[in-house]
């Protein structure tokens, strides 16, 4: 049973084996409706794994993946199998494996912005046109939950921004509850409610804060995580982007800084590169 009534995906104690191998064990987390938990780990530590025990399309071989079976998922995987010898509209690329209204899929495509290329070949796409494709498949049955395996990679940093904030609005249209997988330490602490840290198994977890000071997690990212943990301490409150944006710790962007925002960036920290750099891979 799921409890309390928001929890859409519990997994309890959940591992996956094969190839004579624990791919992941151990994983506990919960998604409640409106949060949004994030993936981090290194490559090779269990979290598409994880991503696909919880969207059911692999199953663990040891604890319980739960989640109510009328449970509406959208899924962006970390890869697509698909012959891209063969011609493939963006519009088809929607309906590749969903049965799904033209109707929906236009609405979807526009939500994510990329109307204008329903007709265009998936090969032809920016790596950001096609992240927002991968959404918009995802999102056109209004799912309750949207699990997103690495849902910028191929995306440049403003491009990166422009997709977290789309997620961010998504999560705040639909209602949904979204399972994130993301490389991006500076803008996952920014703009998550809860971190799950995975190393084969969950290495540490709960809110950015408590996961960022949490040993574990500093031996799992060395000194990438001693300078995220500067950034976010000083920065916790907003973080100028390159494009002069601020990135505000909900994961909303805007223009200016809120007239009641706390910290401000000190003289080093004028640059967004900078900060990037620093709180960056
Ligand atoms: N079907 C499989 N059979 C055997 N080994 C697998 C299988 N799927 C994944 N693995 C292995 O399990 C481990 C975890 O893989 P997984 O893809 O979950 O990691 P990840 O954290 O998502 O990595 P990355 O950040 O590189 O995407 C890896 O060592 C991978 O090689």
């Amino acid at each position: 049973m799921l409890s309390p009534a928001q929890t859409l995906l519990r997994l309890e104690d959940a591992g996956r084996y094969a190839s004579g191998k624990w791919l992941v064990r151990g994983v506990d987390l919960t998604v409640d409706r409106g949060e949004i938990v994030t993936l981090i780990g290194p490559n090779g530590s269990g979290k598409s794994t994880t991503a696909k025990m919880a969207c059911g399309i692999a199953r663990p071989d040891e604890g319980r993946v739960i989640r109510d079976p009328a449970l509406r998922i959208g899924y962006v995987p970390q890869k697509l199998s698909v012959d891209w010898t063969l011609p493939l509209t963006v519009s088809r690329l929607m309906r590749l494996t969903v049965s799904l209204s033209k109707a929906d899929a236009e609405a979807a495509l526009k939500e994510v912005g990329i109307a204008h290329l329903a007709g265009a070949d998936v090969q032809t796409l920016s790596g950001g046109e096609f992240q927002r494709a991968m959404l918009a498949r995802a999102i056109a049955r209004k799912p309750d939950l949207l699990i997103l395996d690495e849902p910028v990679q191929g995306v440049d940093f403003s491009g990166e921004i422009a997709l977290y904030e789309l997620i961010s609005e998504i999560r705040g249209r639909l209602g949904c509850g979204i399972l994130l997988i993301s490389h991006d330490l500076h803008v996952v602490m920014a703009a998550t409610d809860s971190v799950v840290c995975l190393n084969g198994h969950v290495c540490c977890k709960g809110s950015p804060k408590s996961v960022l000071e949490s040993p574990e997690y500093r031996r799992l990212f060395g000194g990438r995580a001693a300078a995220t943990l500067a950034l976010y301490e000083h920065h916790h409150d907003h973080t100028h982007l390159p494009d002069g944006r601020v990135l505000h710790a909900d994961g909303t962007v805007t223009a200016h800084c809120h007239p009641d925002d706390g910290h401000h960036h000190g003289p080093d920290a004028t640059t967004g590169q900078k900060e990037r750099g620093e709180g960056d891979a």
